[in-house]
């Protein structure tokens, strides 16, 4: 295995202050990055697309453990670091500089599947997240994604129902597939220390709810919860022939969408995917 150099010795070598810019506060603590690659499960001889790698200390670890990694960072000043991790490993990382929501990443990963694991700013990871999670393609090229975001951003993404922060991102990342809240971590943990915590989601493809349009139920989810104090009757009013299959399915239309399930979007999305 190779022997690397601490990341703030790589760090300070290479003059990578953080940007605030671009949403950058490192993680340092190696045992932690090691749990963070394990959280996919054996990623070894498989393939990864890492967004965000900055000076490679989730890459490392990554590494480590056999994966083949692709990793796609828009921030220059990483690029020599990066260099030198991938002569340590050699064959296993592909670096490819860029802005990751402006690049096709199942090209990218040539049409073979992929596990994700990131570290992104908050509005570049939700952005992400939402694209890897719609479209009409299931199941979707990825196999897991496993992303670090705001705590809160992360307890919003695996909500139940019935409660305020229950809402667009948990119907997103439920209808079909399965997301769990995987690790907490402090913010302690990360140079500079954000304001808030973070945690890590894992989110794994499940079944397709047959007949059922993806476009039709992220239209749905985005009125009902555009206008979350509305009654359904109201909120859904402009997707047509919403308010109708709300009898169907038995949904009081006086109801308003954080006491609607994942199912039940579902089973109203399907009469409107006819
Ligand atoms: C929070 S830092 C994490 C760095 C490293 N993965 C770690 O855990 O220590 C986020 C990284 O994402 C990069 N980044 C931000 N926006 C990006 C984008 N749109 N595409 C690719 N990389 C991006 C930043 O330059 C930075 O290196």
């Amino acid at each position: 295995m190779a022997d690397l150099p601490p990341l703030r010795e790589v760090i300070a070598r290479h003059g990578l202050s953080a940007s605030k810019a671009l949403g950058q506060n490192f993680l340092f603590d190696e045992q932690l990055l090691d749990r963070i690659a394990a959280i996919p499960g054996d990623l070894s001889g498989k393939q990864v697309l890492e967004v965000g790698p900055g000076p490679g200390g989730l890459t490392r670890a990554l590494l480590r453990s056999g994966a083949r990694v692709t990793a796609i960072e828009m921030d220059k000043r990483c690029l020599p670091a990066l260099a030198e991790l991938g002569e340590a490993f050699p064959g296993q990382l592909r670096v490819i500089e860029g802005d990751a929501l402006r690049l096709d990443h199942a090209e990218l990963m040539g049409g073979e599947p992929f596990a994700v694991l990131s570290n992104l700013p908050y509005n570049v990871g939700t952005a992400l997240f939402v694209r890897w999670l719609g479209g009409e393609r299931w199941p979707p090229l990825w196999t897991s994604l496993t992303l670090m975001f705001q705590q809160e951003v992360a307890q919003r993404i695996v909500a139940r129902p019935g409660g305020s922060i229950y809402g667009r991102l948990a119907v997103l990342a439920q209808w079909r597939s399965d997301a769990k809240l995987a690790m907490k971590v402090h913010r302690s943990a990360f140079t500079p220390p954000p304001k808030v915590m973070s945690a890590i989601v894992h989110v794994e493809p499940g079944a397709m709810p047959e007949g059922v349009s993806a476009r039709i139920l992220e239209r749905l989810t985005e009125a009902a919860f555009g206008q979350r104090r509305k009654m359904l009757r109201q909120s859904l009013k402009g997707v047509s022939g919403a308010v109708e299959a709300l009898a169907k399915v038995g949904i009081d239309p006086q109801r308003r969408a954080e006491t609607v399930s994942v199912t039940e979007f579902v089973e109203l999305a399907r009469i409107l995917s006819v």
